[in-house]
């Protein structure tokens, strides 16, 4: 699948002579339309090959559309925070300036609102020097915001600074708002590339693999789990109820409870959710072992919750329900009603697992994905997110990225992992368990 390009590439890169002398290799490429997927490999999982995208494969290209002495490259980071977005901040700024020469680059503060001229536009210069250590450090440096800004002004804003290439690291929201900047760009016949790096700590936008940071979010909420475990064991009638983010996708959830392995239920927004099933379950449970552990990601169990508000954050998200909460006092009504001992801890480590500085295999991954991204924007193209698919780092179009959302499958192989470790019931909607 092609993305966008902004013309031909008519200059030698400078990464020319570190590119193998002939052929391909697996990063470094020098045809730009080769795709991903070989038609020889007929059929894959009883697939059609045909019938699977295929990708522009990532990687630095011999010759590059703009000329790296001249051109002012921009990086801006919206959306939630998640561990890595300094990592992928420096990785721009490095393989820009190191490998490239680029030397006027930019970061615009707090999301697309330091773009726009009504917010006052805020602009920090960014170097080699200023970059060097912002990596130990969770968040991002340029700040973030959410709430919809006007792509006209942005594109304004792009010109009057004489900006080539717009870095937008950011979530599913994040990529709309830059096919808009986008598509602006191109009412105005102008050849400013706009390259996503997508970030989500919900893992839940396709074509990436797992996402940035993911990895070490739900290794810091395992820890909480572990906590949680820790006290319903050392008490009679103990209970452990975690909340952790994942607002349409159970991923965080579902991977928290398997680097444990001592939950005992894991409810996520992709399989429906039974109350009627799962209190005398967990009153079984609590009898017959003593203690419970129970993962909760935020967008579980919604359908209790009608009655609440309906609340949008600036951006238009939906802002959930708090059905950890209401889980709690529910447990704790049905334990009483039914005169059993009940000592529930409720953790909801929410901010706790987004804020922090990305772990090494995430930096890496931080890097790579950094490293993608200046590759496809110095070639020309534009209007694409770096991915990874089959293991390969490929040129995703933005449009298709956000065209459909990755969850957990109901069906899948990493569900069903989750039903063993935790011989829930299917649901939770059986009243008898698998295991006990
Ligand atoms: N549907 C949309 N169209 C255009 N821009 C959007 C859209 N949704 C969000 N944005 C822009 O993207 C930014 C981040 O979006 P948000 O949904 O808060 O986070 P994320 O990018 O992590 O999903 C917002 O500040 C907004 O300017
Ligand atoms: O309180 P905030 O900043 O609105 O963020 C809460 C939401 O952010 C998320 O972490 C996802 O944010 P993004 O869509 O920006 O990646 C959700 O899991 C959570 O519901």
């Amino acid at each position: 699948m092609r993305v966008r390009t902004l013309g031909e590439g008519r200059i030698e890169s400078p990464l020319a002579e570190l590119l193998p002398r002939q052929g391909t290799t697996e990063h470094y490429v020098d045809e730009s339309d080769r795709v991903l997927l070989d038609d020889t490999l007929a059929m894959i999982g009883g697939r059609a090959v045909a019938d699977l995208p295929s990708f522009e494969p990532g990687g630095a290209r011999r010759r590059i559309f703009f000329d790296p002495s001249k051109i002012k490259v921009g990086i801006v980071t919206c959306g939630g925070l998640c561990p890595g977005l300094n990592d992928v901040i420096r990785g721009l700024v490095l393989t820009l300036n190191n490998q490239y020469g680029v030397s006027r680059i930019i970061g615009f503060r707090n999301g697309y609102q330091g773009m726009v001229a009504r917010h006052g536009r805020s602009i920090v210069e960014l170097t080699r020097e200023s970059v060097e250590y912002i990596n130990e450090h969770g968040g991002t440096i340029l700040g973030t915001s959410r709430g919809n800004q006007d792509p006209d002004e942005i594109v304004d804003c792009l010109e009057q600074l004489g900006v080539n290439i717009l870095f937008v690291i950011g979530g599913d929201g994040s990529m709309r708002g830059a096919i808009r900047i986008s598509d602006a760009v191109a009412q105005r016949e102008r050849r400013i590339a706009v390259v996503g790096v997508p970030k989500t700590i919900d893992n839940d936008i396709p074509y990436i693999g797992q996402s940035f940071g993911f990895q070490t979010a739900f290794a810091k909420a395992a820890e909480s789990l572990r906590a949680a475990h820790v006290e319903a064991a050392a008490q009679p009638g103990g209970i452990g109820l975690v909340q952790l983010m994942g607002r349409h996708s159970g991923f965080i959830a579902s991977y928290a409870a398997l680097a444990n392995n001592d939950a005992d239920y894991v409810l996520i927004p992709e399989v429906p959710f039974a109350m009627d099933g799962f209190l005398p379950d967990l009153r079984h449970r609590v009898a017959t072992r003593g203690h419970a552990l129970v993962v909760v990601a935020e967008g579980a169990g919604q359908e209790y919750l009608e009655d609440a508000p309906v609340r949008l954050d600036a951006s238009g998200n939906r802002k959930l329900g708090d059905f950890g909460l209401y889980l709690r006092d529910r447990i704790l009504d049905d334990f009483a009603a039914a005169g059993q001992e009940v000592n529930l801890k409720y953790i909801d480590p929410s901010y706790a697992i987004r804020s922090v500085p990305a772990n090494p295999s995430d930096s890496v991954y931080c890097l790579r994905l950094a490293q993608a991204a200046v590759h496809g924007a110095m070639a020309g193209r534009t209007e694409m997110v770096v991915g990874q698919w089959r293991g390969r780092f490929v040129h995703v179009p933005m449009a298709f990225a956000v065209s459909s959302r990755n969850q957990v499958d109901p069906d899948g192989d990493l569900w069903l992992s989750v039903m063993e470790a935790t011989g829930q019931p299917p649901n939770v909607a059986a009243a008898t368990r698998l295991n006990v």
